[in-house]
């Protein structure tokens, strides 16, 4: 095959939300843009994270209704579920999406657009089976794939990722959940709304470290859901055929399911890229960069989202793609570790946290901080949907700073944005109390949890000197 030659501004290796990120915007801006993908345009979000678990919890939280409607008058229903279009759901989901990341797309932005593996041959040169590329600066944007753990028998045995978890032939009847991350708690509660049986093997404990509290009402959740969840527990032996897996863990207890879920984390995808060869310095966290996600080795390459080996999340790969739009394009010295990223599992409850917990706050700051919370049995519309667990807590540092807030419940994910726009905009405890909430919403939690790092003020005894004075005049 004979090769295309690019010299270009930017080439980005990986069509990912980070790479896609970083195409649009170089390519709006008005530079030329290489931009190479393997396999789906999109990448882990759209195909096989995200999109494709949101849309199955998203099922199963209507079957967990079916389930729960006396409590509103309605007869409870034991729900029918047609998997196959449980998977229609997903995929049309998907197909929709599909388009705003599609290579139509790109190329419609001015990208060049090439469906092919990449790597380096030198420090300045890429190359795919149909293209070589010189560019200014390279951008390796190549994601993160699910971790293997070293269990003896694993190798040998089917299990399934999030790449395989989607498009299984049928519901399984039972499933073992390898880690009690935010993938395996999200799917695994999934899956047991839509009735397969389902066991967590967490080796810590699950959601790891979140605040405890918060944790307790996710792991309270679970069991309610008829999960059986063994945190503090080491899998050993895995054996198995595409029909049952055995799982035995270190105490000797023996586990079996019909099929196997593995959620230990994630991997930088880092092989087969000729880094040696552009002399990118990485390690199995991802490429090594400075604060501005510049290689630390080779000036002329960068690295967006998990291969950077930070926050893997989608909205940090975009995060991290605008760090290196005002970095290299607009040479303002942005940096890609904020305190205000979120992070929310979209289990039910929901648990959403930004910045620092408790425990890491009073280790961080020692008497400096305040830890204010409103729960949401004291929220109105929680009571008048019905779903009162949970909290918001928010952990507040010299002069009203926030440093961080965890909120556990329905809508955490919405709610904790609030708090996000405060951090983000370097604003005190005071700019949440100043806000005007519409009643009843759920996000009205935030500001009931500002509003109690004001109350012993308020109500002070200087507070009350001064209104009996205030009195004399009128
Ligand atoms: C089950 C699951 C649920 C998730 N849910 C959420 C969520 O709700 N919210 C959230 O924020 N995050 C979520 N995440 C994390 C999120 O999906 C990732 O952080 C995000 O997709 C990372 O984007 P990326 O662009 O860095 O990598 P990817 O999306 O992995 O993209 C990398 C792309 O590079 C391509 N590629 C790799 N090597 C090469 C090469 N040499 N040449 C050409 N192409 C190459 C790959 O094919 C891939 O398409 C979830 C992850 C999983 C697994
Ligand atoms: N809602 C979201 O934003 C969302 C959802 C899913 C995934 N993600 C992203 O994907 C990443 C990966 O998720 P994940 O759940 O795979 O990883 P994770 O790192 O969040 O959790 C993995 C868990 O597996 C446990 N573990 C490790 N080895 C084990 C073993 N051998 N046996 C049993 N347990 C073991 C760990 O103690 C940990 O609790 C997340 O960190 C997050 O960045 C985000």
């Amino acid at each position: 095959m004979t090769q295309q030659t690019f010299n270009v501004d930017v080439c980005v290796i990986g069509a990912g939300a980070a790479g896609l990120s970083v195409a649009a915007g170089a390519a709006q801006l008005g530079l030329s843009v290489v931009l190479f993908e393997a396999g789906e345009m999109g990448g882990d979000c759209l195909n096989t994270g995200c999109v494709p678990s949101k849309s199955l919890i998203a099922a199963s939280k209507i079957a967990h209704n079916m389930r729960h409607a006396a409590e509103f008058g309605l007869k409870n229903v034991k729900p029918v579920v047609d998997w196959n279009k449980v998977r229609n759901h997903v995929d049309g989901v998907i197909a929709t999406i599909a388009p705003i990341d599609s290579q139509e797309r790109f190329e419609s932005l001015g990208c060049s657009v090439v469906r092919e593996h990449a790597n380096f041959i030198s420090p300045h040169v890429l190359e795919s089976p149909s293209a070589r590329v010189k560019a200014r600066r390279f951008v390796i944007a190549t994601g993160a794939r699910a971790a293997i753990p070293p269990i003896t028998g694993l190798h040998e045995t089917p299990f399934l990722t999030n790449e395989t978890v989607f498009t299984q032939d049928s519901l399984p009847h039972s499933l073992i959940v390898l880690g009690g991350g935010a993938v395996g708690v999200e799917l695994g509660q999934a899956f047991a709304r839509l009735g397969t049986l389902v066991t967590i093997v967490e080796a810590a404990n699950i959601m790891g470290p979140q605040d405890p509290e918060a944790v307790q009402a996710v792991r309270t959740s679970l069991q309610a859901d008829g999960i059986k969840l063994l945190e503090g527990a080491k899998a050993v032996i895995v054996t198995g055929d595409t029909d049952q897996v055995s799982v035995t863990l270190e105490d000797g207890r023996v586990l079996e399911a019909q099929r196997l879920l593995v959620a230990v984390g994630r991997t930088a995808r880092v092989e087969n890229l000729g880094l040696e060869k552009a002399k990118v310095v990485y390690s199995k966290k991802g490429v090594e960069t400075d604060q501005h996600l510049r290689s630390i080795s080779n000036p002329r390459v960068w690295a967006v989202g998990d291969v950077a080996g930070k926050e893997q999340l989608t909205h940090a790969a975009g995060f991290q793609a605008s760090v290196f739009i005002r970095n290299a394009l607009f040479k303002a010295p942005a940096k890609a570790q904020v305190s205000h990223m979120p992070a929310v599992a979209y289990c039910e409850p929901e648990l959403a946290r930004i910045g620092l917990t408790e425990i890491e706050a009073y280790q961080q700051f020692k008497r400096d901080v305040m830890v204010t919370k409103a729960e949401f049995s004291d929220n109105d519309r929680a009571q008048t949907e019905r779903t009162t667990t949970g909290f918001c807590k928010l952990v507040i540092g010299k002069g009203g700073k926030i440093l961080g807030a965890t909120i556990v419940g329905e809508g955490a994910g919405e709610a904790i944005q609030l708090v996000g726009m405060v951090m983000a905009n370097n604003q005190k405890v005071g700019a949440l109390t100043n806000l005007i909430s519409p009643y009843p919403t759920r996000s009205e939690i935030v500001k009931r949890a500002a509003g109690a790092y004001f109350t012993p003020r308020l109500f002070s005894e200087k507070t009350r000197k001064l209104i009996r004075f205030l009195k004399n005049f009128g």
